[in-house]
């Protein structure tokens, strides 16, 4: 019979997941030694837990399936509590397993190392940021608890917290028989299909708005079936940049109302028939819309339901919802094929001059990169870089477009390249890199090499914008270029245009190791994007006129 280590582990893969993220620790051993003698799993360590949760979320965004990150009791979970909170908030299907103390650990009456307030304190903090949990304490239940969380976990496509004392392991248990997935009630999503439809052919003005669930349920194909046959307009929103990249859909661009680009604003917020599929109604997605779209007449998919005006289709999965829209949807009268909406139009052609290099030529030399080299996932920071994305031409993204946390970028570009076997480009600020950018050490021996762009401007901008009079929002000057090398990469540190084309040329003819671009920002020069979206929020945020 097989241990309570293999079945879990076989269970992951099983599921879905492809690899492990991890640091060890006492309570935590006995559970890696299977992992590493198994082999179900390939195991990657990095050097500090934030890097370990934000590298196993973007593997899960990208395989569209489960992450896995493993850590020790105490110290090396609560380091992990913000990318899982992050993971949550982002519907990304993240799953953490904790090593624990042994269950004759428990009952000494000694304080143990590691514990907080109590011995189950690491439980309840992670049930605030996890959709289900189960303490492997007992192999007659452990198989189905396993399931149960693992279904949690991808039905929701939200994190999940697994604990197993590290006494259980090496336990004979019974392996784990898979639940179904969790589906609707089938009359429920023709009734729900049908209203929307109905909806939509009332409308003048019918438009889509697409967000990270499409995704998270792999059904961007799907959604683009369904953008072509209803004939409408489709924008995704802030978070959902990417999606469609590569689907043939009357994609229009990305939705960020006073910040974005002005005619997609228009498409979006002047519809009557607003059909947002996925979408989480979140400040960074709708807090800069230039009028606040009626949610009473919108009609949202997302989270499990369906709310249309005032009234819920509850337990309604959003594969059944789109697969019902597409059965139902008649398709359009040949004559009415919509003229395909002209895409988002990125800037290319960077003058490789001795001018200064802005926030704007990185996206055009990267677009020009892309042109000649063809896509390459990105994964993005919080900060101006984020912005300047948007000016980038669609690719695969991952980024914390809604939880906004800063330290996602590098350790996320070590995620996709362990999960994809891709080369990415990572996009990061120097106060971000400052957080998470050592990780770029685990590079060499792991056989990956990201192209790390870093925008250096010495400064939080990003606060800078919002407070000009903080002093505290200068940067010291760390030369990060110089630093790469010591990691085990190559460093440049690009001020002209001309120094900037040149390294990306150098790190594009060199697939050895990361190529870290340090680009040498003026402090305020920021993206176009930024700067509407600061003025959008600085407007909208102005005290009500007496
Ligand atoms: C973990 C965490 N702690 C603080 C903050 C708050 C913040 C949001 S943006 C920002 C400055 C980012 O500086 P960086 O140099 O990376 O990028 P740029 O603005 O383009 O210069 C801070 C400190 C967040 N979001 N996450
Ligand atoms: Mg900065």
């Amino acid at each position: 019979m097989p241990t309570l280590s293999e079945v879990l582990l076989t269970a992951l893969k099983d599921h879905g997941a492809r690899e492990i993220f991890g640091i060890p620790g006492d309570f935590a051993l006995p559970f890696f030694r299977y992992i590493e003698s198994t082999g179900i799993l390939p195991l990657h360590c990095l050097s500090h837990e934030p890097g370990v949760g934000f590298a196993a979320d973007a593997a899960a965004r990208i395989h569209k399936g489960l992450g896995v990150a493993c850590v020790t009791y105490g110290a090396g979970a609560f380091n992990m509590v913000n990318p899982v909170a992050g993971a949550y908030s982002e519907k990304s299907p993240l799953v953490v397993i904790s090593g624990a103390p042994g269950k004759g650990e428990k009952g000494r009456g000694l304080l143990l190392h590691h514990q907080a307030k109590t011995i189950e304190s690491q439980q309840r903090v992670f049930e605030e940021i996890t959709c289900a949990q189960a303490i492997l304490d007992d192999v007659r239940t452990a198989p189905r608890e396993i399931a149960r969380v693992l279904r949690a976990c991808l039905d929701e496509s939200r994190p999940v917290y697994i604990e197993i004392p590290r006494d259980m392991v090496a336990e004979p248990c019974e392996p784990v028989q898979p639940l179904p997935p969790r589906r609707g009630d089938p009359g429920a999503a023709r009734a729900a299909a049908a209203e929307i439809l109905d909806r939509l052919k009332e409308a003048k003005k019918p438009a889509l708005l697409i967000g990270v669930e499409v995704r998270r349920y792999d059904i961007e194909e799907e959604v683009a079936q369904l953008a072509r046959r209803l004939n409408i307009p489709v924008a995704t929103t802030f978070m959902g940049r990417g999606l469609l990249a590569e689907a043939d859909a009357p994609l229009v661009g990305v939705y960020m109302g006073m910040a974005g680009k002005p005619d997609v604003s228009e498409i979006i917020e002047e519809s009557d028939g607003l059909l947002m599929l996925g979408v989480i109604l979140s400040d960074t997605n709708f807090g800069v819309s230039g009028r606040r779209i009626d949610l009473r007449h919108a009609m949202l998919a997302a989270d499990g339901e369906v709310s249309l005006g005032y009234h819920k289709y509850p337990a309604l999965p959003l594969a059944d919802v789109v697969a019902e829209l597409l059965a139902q949807a008649e398709p359009p009268p040949a004559a009415e094929a919509l003229r395909r909406p002209q895409r988002q139009v990125c800037p290319t052609g960077l003058d490789a001059d001795d001018a200064a290099v802005g926030p704007m030529d990185i996206a055009r030399a990267v677009n020009d990169l892309f042109a000649a080299s063809g896509p390459m996932p990105i994964a993005s920071d919080m900060g101006d870089c984020l912005f300047t994305a948007m000016d980038i031409v669609n690719t695969a993204l991952v980024a914390p477009g809604y939880y906004a946390t800063m330290g996602f970028g590098v350790p996320a570009g070590i995620g996709l390249a362990a999960a994809t076997g891709r080369r990415p480009l990572i996009l990061v600020g120097d106060g971000a890199f400052q957080m998470t950018g050592w990780e770029l050490g685990n590079c060499l021996a792991n056989g990956w090499a990201p192209v790390v762009i870093v925008f250096n401007n010495a400064s939080w901008e990003m606060l800078r914008t919002f407070q000009p009079e903080g002093s505290y929002n200068n940067l010291a000057e760390w030369r990060f270029a110089d630093i790469a090398q010591a990691l085990g990469g190559c460093g440049h540190r690009a001020a002209a245009r001309r120094e900037l084309k040149a390294a990306l040329d150098a790190a594009m003819a060199d697939e050895a190791r990361f190529h870290l671009i340090e680009v040498m920002l003026e402090r305020g020069a920021i993206s176009d994007t930024l700067s509407r979206f600061v003025a959008t929020i600085k407007g909208s945020n102005q005290p009500p006129r007496e």
